[in-house]
């Protein structure tokens, strides 16, 4: 598929899509999480893109919601599903579901809607999706103690393709390869030629490095699941929720997250703990070792009397000899047992049993006092720790990178099957909560059976059930308030969602596939000249048009005069009758209507059963081949009965 040949899809969008891995196929599955991973393509721009991408699929138009009002009911609808969804992406993805009047797109949508259908919506799935998110690819992972080397400007920039995420150095000669790893722990050099250079530090020479990126930047791997993680456990609870296959092992990727830390490092590595720890608390415990050599010093020289002949004195001070030679001498013991304290002390606290030796120096044998570490040898231990710290860090890193970079693309396929189960019981969720059927596609004109309208302002528990049938042209007469365009709407609903694939409300439907609705809404009273033409210039257009259509229009009347409106509806029922469109016209003047029809057009009737205490009961399912009274026939009966005056007699007789 042609990325810029997708409606919507321009120079800029087609850039961006090329970014991934494979935009066509994308495209090709209307896959909305894939698209959105595009850079700066929002779900919701996704969504239109896929949507896009479908009807280029199945050389679809977007023909079919031809009026504002049947685009207002498609949205309704959509809000509908959508208060369905636990996850974001599940609302938008809802969006790719348009009413089509093509067959295989049809098919498609129907069949996924028996499979929502065979879904089983539980909490326990609803609970585990609320964390399944869109994967997302980690922002500015960036390396700095390590970068890649070459001399070649064609590998130059290959490698800054390659490795974003570490510096690339252009070098001429070992020289500038020394450079580099003197401010670098990793040298990695890409170019053959520096096979066998020697020089100080940690240069490595990997022309292969381009086929192994996982050991050359296990950070990505790392970042991508450190940024992904909660969604991806929550996309394998979903898994285990709602009892399906997971595309990979689930205690595997549980395992391996369980070691990742938020930062992308590697959790749990006591030996990593324990050197991590020497590194940063080395000059704290050294300073602490050295409080306890003093402490202890100084304890057994208060608790001695030093007894120094005069002879032995005058020696000391004629030589200029300080203290220490007195310590030598008359502490010796006392100074090694303090020095051995403190050196313990300080192997023990960093668990540096493996560095003893070098640990041990950090304390001299020459007496002192007080006693002081070796800075040289405490820097050393510094630098041999730090060493080894990073070699096992990144030792680490890398075999957690191996395994999890082999799970990504299975954990991708975790979580895009979490969200798309979103989708399905979303639609099951719709369907259990307004009691809804699969309609059946075929025929002509449609037929509901118990059909309750959600969009009613009352409660769903309380709308009555309608049965309501129309094959050809018909006009809807009524009671005011009867419920004449809540049938037109519920008509309008069903047949948006059956055309977008989902199932209706309702005990039973059987609708004809229709190419375009036109729902025309009760205009807000009579139209001006200009307003009144286009009016009537959009029925021409309609009326002359070959489409298979499904005309619903209410009150079309109220945009004229009465006369004039009965003579133009008859003229428009016609042209519809005769071009064989399924049409209901809701109007309080069918009988005029009918009677300038050239043929016979039905009339139906939403019928009072009565008035009780001033309200009108009423019967919600029209009745076939009957003119319904109207509410103002209703009163003067009521009113010629009560009250048995003449004038309400001959009032109701002007009726007949
Ligand atoms: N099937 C139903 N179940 C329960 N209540 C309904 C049903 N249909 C309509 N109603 C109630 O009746 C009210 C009036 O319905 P509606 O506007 O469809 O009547 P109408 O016949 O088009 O009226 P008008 O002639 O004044 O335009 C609705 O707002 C709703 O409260």
């Amino acid at each position: 598929m042609e990325l810029e040949s997708v409606p919507g899809v321009g120079a800029k969008t087609a850039a961006r899509l090329r970014e991934l891995d494979d935009p066509e196929a994308a495209l090709e599955r209307g896959d909305v999480a894939a698209i959105a991973r595009a850079p700066q393509v929002s779900e919701g721009q996704a969504a239109r893109i896929a949507r896009g991408a479908i009807r280029a699929r199945h050389d679809d138009t977007d023909d079919f919601l031809a009026t504002d009002r049947a685009r207002e009911l498609y949205d309704d609808a959509l809000d509908l599903l959508q208060a369905e969804t636990v996850t974001d992406y599940a609302a938008k993805r809802l969006e790719t579901f348009y009413p089509s009047a093509s067959e295989s797109r049809l098919a498609e949508t129907r069949e996924f809607t028996d499979r929502a259908l065979a879904r089983d919506p539980t909490p326990a799935v609803a609970d585990a999706l609320a964390d399944v998110t869109p994967l997302a690819e980690p922002r500015d992972v960036r390396v700095r103690d390590r970068c890649l080397a070459t001399s070649d400007a064609e590998t130059y920039s290959q490698a800054s393709d390659a490795f974003p995420e570490l510096s690339v150095e252009l070098v001429d000669d070992a020289r500038d390869v020394a450079e580099l790893a003197r401010g670098y722990a990793t040298v990695i050099a890409l170019d053959e030629s520096f096979a066998g250079i020697e020089v100080e530090g940690d240069v490595r020479v990997e022309p292969q490095a381009f086929d192994d990126p996982v050991s050359v930047v296990p950070e990505r791997a790392l970042a991508f699941f450190a940024r992904n993680r909660d969604s991806v456990r929550a996309a394998a609870r979903v898994h285990d929720a709602a009892g399906i296959d997971a595309p990979l092992d689930t205690d595997t990727v549980e395992d391996a997250l369980s070691r990742l830390t938020e930062e992308g490092t590697v959790a749990d590595d006591d030996e990593l703990d324990r050197l991590s720890v020497a590194v940063d608390d080395l000059d704290a415990a050294v300073s602490m070792a050295e409080n306890v050599a003093n402490d202890r010093l100084r304890e057994a020289i208060e608790e001695r009397d030093v007894t120094i002949e005069g002879g032995d004195l005058l020696s000391l001070v004629e030589r200029g000899a300080g203290v220490d030679s007195l310590l030598d001498r008359e502490l010796a013991d006392e100074y090694s047992d303090a020095i051995e304290a403190a050196r313990d002390q300080l192997i023990e606290t960093l668990s540096l049993s493996d560095h003893a030796a070098r640990a041990r120096t950090a304390f001299p044998d020459d007496p002192t006092f007080p006693v002081e570490h070796d800075e040289r040898v405490v820097s050393k231990l510094r630098e041999e720790l730090t060493a080894e710290r990073d070699r096992r860090a990144t030792r680490l890193k890398q075999e957690l990178a191996e395994q999890l970079a082999d799970l990504r693309e299975p954990a991708a396929d975790l979580v895009d099957a979490a969200l798309e189960l979103d989708v399905e019981l979303a639609v099951a969720r719709f369907a259990d909560r307004y009691d809804c059927t699969v309609p059946e596609i075929g025929g002509s004109g449609i037929a509901i059976e118990g059909g309750r309208s959600p969009l009613l302002d009352v409660a769903f528990e309380d709308v009555e059930p309608v049965e309501y049938a129309v094959g050809g042209v018909a006009l809807l007469s009524g009671v005011n308030s009867g419920g004449k365009t809540s049938t037109l709407d519920l008509v309008g609903l069903v047949a948006v969602l059956a055309h977008m694939g989902m199932p209706v409300p309702a005990d039973e439907v059987r609708i004809e596939q229709f190419e375009t609705l036109h729902y025309q809404a009760k205009s807000q009273g009579t139209l001006d000249a200009g307003a009144f033409e286009s009016t009537l210039r959009e029925f021409g257009d309609l009326a002359t048009g070959d489409a298979t259509r499904l005309v619903l229009v209410d009150e079309l009347e109220s945009i004229t005069e009465p006369g004039a409106s009965a003579l133009i509806i008859a003229g428009i029922l016609e042209a519809l009758h005769e071009s064989d469109s399924t049409a209901v016209f809701v109007s309080h003047l069918a009988g005029e209507i009918r009677d300038a029809c050239a043929f016979d057009v039905q009339v139906d009737g939403i019928e009072a059963v009565g008035l009780e205490d001033g309200e009108l009961r009423v019967n919600r399912s029209p009745v076939k081949n009957k003119l319904a009274r109207s509410t103002p026939e209703l009163i003067v009966e009521k009113l010629a009965e009560d009250s048995g005056e003449m004038f309400y007699d001959d009032l109701l007789d002007k009726f007949e």
